[in-house]
């Protein structure tokens, strides 16, 4: 497999008004990572995210999948791009079941209108994308079961299901774990673990266990700002992450 990055930024800069949310961010994502951004709150992972799949534009820098340039392009055209995402909410649609939710993401990703749906072949695609991706996130016997009646974990888990039926080989998603409880937090280690034989992962993740048995690599932001970047021992044994940021969250959580 080529090391190429898959993604890259360079002199990533994000400003809302006088705040710098992202501040000259060089990051780099290589093929079938998992990549996990740390940092306290505030520190600009959103931000940083939300450049990354084109929801709000650099004021300054660069971000390039496969080396092009995404700046100019739409989030659809991004995500056709093979750029997926999911955000901190759940985004599910309540009264429709985990079929449909999936089979809902595929359309929109693919461009299809409600009402305009012709394409049997399309349909049946869509179909069976949408079955695929909850067999792969262990949802199968949810499949007809309203997205309102299951769990929190298997909203979570849906959330995935839905970003993978748009067929990314980029995700991006936030805080995937958030809100869990211990076990359901494994539930989804194990699910994005059992993704990278397909997938290229970034994560922000506040769950420290879970971001240190599945991470490659890991980015720690503070203040805007990278303040190290590397493998999970690297992170785990650096003086300054230690000092600036596992201090703080280690006293934050034994609080
Ligand atoms: N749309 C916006 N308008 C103004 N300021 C914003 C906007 N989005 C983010 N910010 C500010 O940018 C900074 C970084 O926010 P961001 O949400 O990226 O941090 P974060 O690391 O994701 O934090 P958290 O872990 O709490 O989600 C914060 O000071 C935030 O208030």
């Amino acid at each position: 497999m080529s090391n190429e990055p898959i993604l890259a930024t360079h002199g990533l800069i994000r400003r809302f008004g006088g705040l710098v949310a992202v501040s000259d961010v060089d990051f780099d994502v290589r093929p079938g990572e998992i990549h996990a951004i740390l940092g306290p709150n505030g520190a600009g992972k959103s931000t940083l995210i939300n450049l990354l799949s084109g929801e709000i534009p650099p004021s300054e820098g660069q971000v390039l999948f496969h080396g092009k340039p995404i700046q100019g392009k739409s989030v659809r055209q991004i995500a056709r791009m093979g750029i997926g995402r999911s955000h901190q909410k759940t985004n599910i649609f309540p009264r429709l079941n985990c079929l449909q939710n999936c089979e809902l993401a595929s359309r929109i990703h693919m461009g299809g209108v409600f009402g305009s749906w012709r394409s049997r072949q399309r349909a049946r695609k869509v179909s069976e994308r949408a079955l695929e991706v909850l067999e792969t996130c262990h949802l199968v016997h949810r499949a007809y079961t309203p997205a309102a009646d299951m769990s929190y974990g298997e909203q979570r888990q849906l959330q995935i299901a839905m970003v993978l039926a748009t067929a990314p080989t980029l995700m991006l998603l936030d805080e995937p774990m958030a809100g869990m409880g211990r076990e359901e937090t494994w539930q989804v280690t194990e699910l994005l673990k059992s993704l990278t034989d397909r997938y290229t992962l970034v994560l922000i993740e506040h769950d420290m266990d879970s971001v240190f048995c599945l991470a490659d690599r890991i980015t720690v932001m503070v203040d805007g700002c990278v303040l190290e970047s590397g493998t999970t021992d690297q992170i785990r044994t650096s003086e300054k992450v230690r000092d600036v940021y596992l201090g703080r969250h280690h006293e934050e959580a034994t609080a």
